[in-house]
């Protein structure tokens, strides 16, 4: 058996640099041969760690050189991973990554990496909690600059370090609580003297883990891009305002009735926001099977969306095209074709009046899309909660918090208590330093090879 493919192997390497040319690639190795591995591939002792080396690698199976690059060694713990870290930077063509990475397969004790494994090792190490391994996914995952910078916050670990605190000061709550209850049980009524002091914090603690709640939704949104869905009666010219909001001709626009079927997805960046638009079905009833199933999806798609682009023909009645769609999510009205109406016709109330056909009044659009998604996204300085993770977790510790204070001085101490230990829990699960097992996988499967 190749000492390579074994399961057992405990070091780790994989390409770090997406696959393709390039002038330069970066193959990375993490565990206890590395050192030895990046001997054997330059048949030299290795350069003092942390000092770029030039070096010629060869495949250490048969002596053929493989490419002339740069070797770095970063003997753990203070590394990536917390292991020792090798990295090999070589030209960045096809042929020599496929050399390099076939030659390490074949060494014994290393194996690929997983998707992620980098990083889950990190994890495993202590070099980062779980919101700042996310946060690594989450950047390198980002199409925009907002998007970028809400995932460096949360890798700086502003998020991770308050749910940190949050949890210290719960578990010295409880550990008077504790106390409390031993000595009432011993000397009868020492009362709630220990942890009355504590109230207030606690409370603050209720205060602010609400507050990341109500923020939860949009660095949510923004991690995820905001989601607009633009519907409206047939022809109104729903697809010829997406194209002209993408830039390209996405959608089919014709003069039929009933032209998109499909829901077509465009993803847009404004202001430095993640924004994806959806064309879809004019909405009305139909015989045509095909289109009855088109409108049923454009129906279920804006329900769900974070916010609804209403076209409306100018010669058509915007009021009933509002009460058509129905639903409660917010609305954005948009009169198209007002080059088809006199000058001075009068425009319902927040309406925005726009003409595909000359590209009228689509900056002025392109303005207010831009400010509802700052003000439902927020702008990534939030620090809070990015995932439904977070947020579930956050809640669950907001209640048990709830029920503590409600319940304090009210309930037997011992029931209270135990809300200040699921409180603790919860907020434990977010940094990974309770219950990581239910997680890992699922946060580690979304990463990419050689993070
Ligand atoms: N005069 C005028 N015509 C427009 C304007 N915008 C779109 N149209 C025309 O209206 C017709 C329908 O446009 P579409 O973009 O296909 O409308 P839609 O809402 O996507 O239609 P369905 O997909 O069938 O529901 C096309 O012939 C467009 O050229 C406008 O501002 N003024
Ligand atoms: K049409
Ligand atoms: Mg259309």
């Amino acid at each position: 058996m190749s000492g390579g493919a074994g399961l057992q192997a405990r070091t780790i390497f994989a390409p770090a640099t997406a696959p393709g040319r390039a002038g330069v690639g970066i193959v990375r190795l993490s565990g206890p041969e590395a050192g030895s591995t990046a001997s054997l591939l330059t048949g030299r002792p290795l350069p003092p760690p942390r000092s770029a080396a030039l070096r010629l690698f060869s495949d250490p199976r048969d002596g053929e050189p493989l490419d002339r690059g740069l070797l770095l060694w970063m003997p753990g713990p203070a590394t990536v991973t917390g292991e020792d870290v090798v990295e090999l930077h070589h030209h960045g063509g096809r042929a020599v990554r496929a050399g390099l990475l076939a030659a390490l397969a074949a060494v014994p004790g290393l194996r690929p990496a997983e998707p992620g494994e980098f990083t889950r090792r990190a994890f495993l190490n202590g070099r980062l909690d779980l919101t700042a391994a996310e946060a690594v996914a989450d950047l390198v995952d980002a199409d925009t600059r907002l998007q970028a910078r809400q995932a460096l916050r949360q890798l700086d670990g502003a998020f991770g370090q308050r749910c940190a605190v949050w949890r210290e000061c719960l578990a010295a709550a409880l550990a008077l609580a504790e106390a409390e209850i031993d000595f009432g049980a011993e000397e009868g009524d020492v009362g709630e003297s220990l942890l009355a002091p504590r109230l207030a914090e606690l409370r603050g603690m209720a205060a602010g883990i609400a507050a990341l709640l109500e923020e939860a939704p949009r660095g949510a949104r923004l991690r995820e891009g905001l989601c607009v869905a633009v519907v409206g009666a047939p022809n109104a010219g729903k697809s010829s305002l997406v194209n002209l909001l993408a830039r390209r001709e996405v959608a089919i626009v014709t003069e039929i009735a009933g032209t998109t079927r499909d829901v077509i997805e465009v993803e847009l960046e404004l202001d430095g926001l993640p924004v994806t638009l959806l064309d879809t079905a004019g909405l009305r009833e139909s015989a045509d099977p095909i289109e009855r199933e088109g409108v049923a999806r454009a129906r279920r798609r804006a329900a769900e969306a974070d916010l609804r682009l209403l076209v409306v023909d100018a010669r058509e009645d915007a009021a009933a095209a509002l009460e058509e769609l129905g639903g409660d999510g917010e609305v954005l009205l948009v009169v198209n074709k007002r080059d088809l109406v006199p000058e001075g016709t009068p425009l319902p109330p927040g309406a925005l009046a726009i003409s595909c056909l000359g590209a009228q009044g689509i900056g002025r659009l392109e303005e207010r899309l831009a400010g509802a998604a700052r003000r439902l996204m927020g702008t990534g300085e939030g620090g809070g909660a990015t995932r439904e993770r977070h947020r579930l977790a956050l809640a669950e510790a907001w209640g048990a918090l709830d029920r503590f204070l409600a319940g304090h001085g009210r309930i037997e101490l011992a029931l209270a208590a135990e809300e200040l230990r699921l409180a603790a829990r919860a907020l434990g699960r977010i940094t990974g330093a309770v219950g990581v097992e239910e997680v890992l996988d699922r946060i580690f499967a979304g990463f990419c090879i050689g993070k």
